[in-house]
């Protein structure tokens, strides 16, 4: 076990941030949250509804809310999984700056192609080519994820729990060089 701060999981949908999200923090013995679930849950609707009624701009305001408020919470550490576009936000990325622990999933455009096939609950996914669209959205993106990030780790690996290891062995390496 290891004595890490909140681990924040950033990276476009579908590098894994829910699904290996949820795996650190039962290696970890520590609670969960994901930002989009928590959005949801305040606001008593799903992400497509928001989406529909409030746009995407009002989807960002809740998530900045959402953030602002997990991360003011005097709160054991956590595990914390974001939506894909958290980083579009500079104040988001200021709040994320300020962390100690921000961990980027990379996955390539053809893998998040592969990985949000299965699903039809991502509104940005829903009009036009998703090939084009994940394609523009990681050139704003990918920079954001590197600006706000302490640690990087491809992910392109087929199993989710090869890639938990992965982030493990990664932010011990990290903390063992802050010390
Ligand atoms: N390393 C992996 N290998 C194979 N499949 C994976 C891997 N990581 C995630 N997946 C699968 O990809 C899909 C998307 O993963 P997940 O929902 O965790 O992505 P996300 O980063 O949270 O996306 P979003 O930003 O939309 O919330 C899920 O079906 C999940 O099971
Ligand atoms: O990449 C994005 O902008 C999004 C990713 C999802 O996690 C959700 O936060 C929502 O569908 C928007
Ligand atoms: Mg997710």
């Amino acid at each position: 076990m290891i004595n890490a701060p909140t681990i924040i999981l950033v990276g476009p949908m579908g590098a894994g941030k829910t699904t290996i999200g949820r795996l650190l923090s039962q290696q970890l013995d520590r609670e969960f949250f994901d930002s989009d679930r928590v959005i949801e849950e305040n606001a008593g609707a799903d992400i497509p509804w928001i989406f529909e009624k409030e746009g995407e701009e009002g989807f960002r305001r809740r998530e900045t809310q959402t953030l602002e408020a997990m991360l003011s919470e005097e709160q054991l550490p956590i595990v914390l999984a974001t939506g894909g576009g958290i980083v579009m936000m500079e104040e988001n990325r200021e709040m994320l700056k300020q962390q100690p622990l921000v961990v980027y999933l990379f996955a390539s455009v053809a893998q998040q192609l592969q990985r949000t096939s299965k699903s039809n609950n991502r509104p940005l996914l829903k009009q036009g080519d998703p090939k084009e669209t994940l394609t523009r959205l990681f050139a704003i993106r990918d920079p954001l994820y590197r600006e706000v990030a302490s640690v990087i780790v491809e992910t392109d690996s087929r199993h989710p729990k090869t890639v938990a290891n992965k982030v493990m062995d990664a932010i011990k390496k990290h903390l063992a060089t802050e010390v």
